[in-house]
């Protein structure tokens, strides 16, 4: 190889390796391994990734030439007490230069017959350094011939050795980044869902409710659609709470929260906890009777739930404020008109519905 082939070698190498992406970094190292096999008339060229402490090794990236059998799939995690010789020789010197492995000496001899098993005569090996840490190596083979190899064919192989090893090094760090990344994007996802969610039950909280109220009147005023809240308000629960204690209360909210997402599921229909013992339920296009039903529907299976440890019947009261907004629709009056149903359904004797319905405010 003259020095001009091998300088235009390595700069079409590294501006591959240099420009290449995450997704390719791969195809760019194989063709960084065949452009160096078929420059320097090689039959194998290959790259081995050790371990953190350096007693087994992985062949990641090979090339052969046409007629070279593969190698790449046999020789994953191989250990040092399998080749204890070339561990120690990668390790301790700057290359492993072997014109015929039939010379070896005895302390090779699994080298050896490994060697012999691939066909292999002529070996040049070259670690692979990242900050001075050994990470593996870049090698080459000539089957069944002999080569005695020059300090030129060191020189080279190592110049390629650091470029794959900056290149696998990038890789791994943009993998590290892309990985951190995610984390970063589903902890953040998962902390907006909190600041919208109330702690105890799960539903959305006062703040996603108030959002959601502003959308929907603004949603159902552009088409011209009822809206429909419900106030749903647990009955006696103050003495229940000062009897009972503070713990079985938060039970009793969660189990209701459940009861009531449970029964408004559909995609726009929206749960939320008002405050306290208050919750509150959007739904849109529904009528005021279709409201209504579902309302008492609710009544009735609120009041049949049962919690280990409470022998007193569950009950709630719940207003229905059907509208059909304009621009001029605030939802401080919205919210103005269920409360008002709700303190009606108390009035008339709890475990109630009580629906009122305004075509304009
Ligand atoms: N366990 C528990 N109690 C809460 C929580 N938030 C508010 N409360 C209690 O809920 C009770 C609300 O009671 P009120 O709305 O005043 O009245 P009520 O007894 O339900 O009466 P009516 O609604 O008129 O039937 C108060 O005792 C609050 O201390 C909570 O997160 N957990």
């Amino acid at each position: 190889m003259t020095d001009k082939g091998f300088d235009q070698l390595i700069l079409e190498i590294s501006t591959q390796l240099i420009n290449c992406h995450q997704n390719d970094f791969a195809a760019h190292i194989d063709s960084a391994l065949e452009a160096l096999g078929r420059f320097g008339d090689k039959d194998r060229c290959y790259v081995f990734l050790f371990n953190e402490n350096i007693t087994s090794m992985d062949n990641v990236y090979e090339w052969v030439s046409t007629g070279i059998s593969p190698h790449k799939d046999d020789l994953q995690n191989i250990t040092e007490t399998m080749l204890p010789w070339f561990f120690q020789a990668i390790k301790e010197q700057d290359y492993v230069s072997i014109s015929d492995t039939r010379e070896l000496p005895p302390a090779a001899t699994a080298e050896k017959e490994e060697f012999k098993r691939e066909n292999i005569q002529s070996v040049l090996c070259v670690p692979m350094r990242l900050s001075g840490r050994l990470i593996g190596f870049v090698g080459c083979d000539l089957v069944n011939r002999r080569k005695d190899w020059l300090a030129s064919d060191v020189r080279e192989l190592q110049i390629i050795s650091d470029m794959l090893a900056n290149t696998i090094a990038r890789q791994a760090t943009e993998t590290k980044l892309r990985e951190v990344e995610a984390e970063l994007r589903e902890a953040n996802q998962r902390l907006q869902r909190q600041a919208m969610e109330d702690g105890l039950t799960g539903v959305g909280n006062r703040r996603a409710l108030d959002e959601r109220i502003e959308q929907e009147l603004a949603r159902c005023v552009r088409h011209g659609r009822l809206l429909s809240l419900m106030l749903i308000d647990v009955d006696y629960f103050k003495p229940f709470n000062d009897e009972m204690g503070h713990v079985l209360g938060d039970a009793v909210l969660q189990r209701v929260a459940c009861e009531i997402r449970s029964s408004f599921m559909r995609h726009d229909e929206f749960v939320a906890r008002y405050g306290g013992d208050e919750f509150m339920v959007l739904c849109a296009e529904l009528s005021s009777v279709e409201v209504l039903q579902r309302a008492q529907r609710l009544n009735e299976k609120i009041s049949q739930i049962e919690i280990a440890g409470i022998n007193r019947k569950l009950t709630v009261s719940i207003g229905v404020a059907t509208i059909r907004p304009d621009t001029m629709t605030t939802p401080e009056a919205l919210i103005e008109i269920v409360d008002k149903a709700t303190y009606e359904a108390k009035a008339q004797g709890r475990n109630r519905s009580h629906a009122v319905v305004m075509d304009r405010l």
